[in-house]
């Protein structure tokens, strides 16, 4: 390549420091799962020193129980008045129009003209996925094809807002990091006595239950404080993970709090254990049950994509092919579960929808594992 046709590229970890210098507001994307784990404090008080607006922006949502929803919202609120946080599912495209709307809301009463925005996140957080989402477009790059000075595309939001569409990225500065945003898994962790301690006080510090239920009922924890390596060693104890001579093997005990983490059984939420039970029932009660607290309960692709994400359901086996519907909220969801076919499963469901005398208004199928699923929503 001649020196004309060179393109200056800025590294990847310069660029989310470019977005808070040129953009008036900064939608810090975090993984809704693990807000506290995927945000960065240091990058939050530079936003801040700069007087720049940020909003955080808690992605994912589609994968994250309501309750834990809500307790996230009001520990945010709690915490800091001023920051904003809006909740968004970017592959269903939830939450964004909300989200445009504080947009444009702090631009007008901060009488900024021609706003720019700019999107940084930790790697797989859903950057470029949320970009999309908010402009109907598929051309945000990925955040590590860098080059803020070149490839640079601003997408227009509204008139008078415009988007960049390189996220930022910001790198995961040392292992500890990495491991809490499961970018290392447990068991190349060299040292992991400190993270798996960090993750304790994390989950700990949301809610002292989760790290006590995790401990059982020999080891008596009261506060965050509690949380250190003496700790670790009695968990070791109770695991009894005991190495040469009898003494605790640390290692293997933070390794194993870690995998624990990262498997979702330590976690704001536990993460359903696999079972490989045979349904014979033909009542799609041990489907629905997974729906009372989901929030786009009237978009079916929503339900397809919330429902593939629960093991218990890609893990059974059903012995014929199931239809049946339930009213949750305004809504009667249809649901065909085990056709060979998505056909057959859309077939299904527009029959029953006509027996019954529902009106569909979306439609969706997938995958939970190896079942087919199709979902029927309407009234
Ligand atoms: N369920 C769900 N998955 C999502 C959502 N947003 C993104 N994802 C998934 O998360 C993964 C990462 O999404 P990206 O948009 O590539 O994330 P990114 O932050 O741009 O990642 P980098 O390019 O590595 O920095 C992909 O598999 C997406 O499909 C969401 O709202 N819900």
């Amino acid at each position: 390549m001649n020196n004309k046709n060179k393109i200056r590229r800025v590294p990847a970890k310069k660029i989310a420091h470019k977005i808070i210098n040129e953009c008036d507001v900064i939608l810090m994307v975090v993984d809704g799962r693990n807000p506290e784990g995927t945000r960065n404090m240091q990058l939050e008080e530079r936003i801040k020193k700069e007087d720049k607006k940020m909003i955080l922006v808690l992605n994912k949502a589609d994968l994250v129980p309501k309750h834990v929803i809500e307790k996230w919202s009001s520990k945010f609120k709690q915490e800091n008045p001023n920051t904003k946080t809006v909740f968004v599912s970017s592959t269903n495209k939830k939450g964004t129009k909300i989200l445009r709307d504080d947009i444009k809301y702090y631009l007008q009463i901060n009488k900024i003209n021609e706003g720019k925005v700019g999107v940084v996140g930790y790697p797989n957080v859903g950057k470029s996925s949320l970009i999309n989402a908010l402009t109907g477009k598929t051309s945000a790059l990925s955040g590590l094809t860098a080059g803020l000075t070149k490839g640079e595309q601003w997408i227009k939001l509204t008139k008078k807002i415009k988007l960049l569409d390189t996220p930022g990225v910001i790198e995961p500065k040392d292992e500890d990091e990495l491991v809490m945003i499961g970018a290392i898994r447990y068991e190349k962790i060299e040292n992991p006595v400190d993270p798996a301690i960090k993750i304790l006080k994390l989950l700990g510090s949301f809610d002292m239950d989760i790290v006590r239920k995790y401990c059982g009922d020999t080891i008596e924890i009261n506060d965050v404080e509690e949380i250190n390596e003496k700790l670790i060693e009695k968990i070791g104890k109770k695991f009894n993970f005991l190495g040469k001579n009898g003494i605790i093997d640390m290692k293997r005990t933070a390794k194993y709090i870690i995998k624990d983490y990262q498997g979702g059984k330590l976690n704001y939420y536990e993460v359903k254990k696999k079972s490989r039970e045979q349904i014979r029932s033909t009542n799609i009660g041990f489907i629905t049950k997974h729906l009372k607290d989901f929030l786009f309960i009237d978009d079916a692709n929503a339900v397809v994509s919330h429902l593939s994400d629960i093991s218990e359901l890609s893990d059974v086996k059903v012995r014929k092919p199931i239809i049946g519907s339930k009213k949750i909220d305004d809504a009667t969801v249809i649901i065909s579960f085990g056709e060979k076919t998505a056909n057959a499963g859309r077939k299904k469901v527009e029959e029953k929808a006509k027996t019954d005398g529902i009106t569909l208004y979306s439609q969706g199928g997938g995958r939970c594992g190896k079942n087919r699923i199709f979902i029927g929503v309407g009234e």
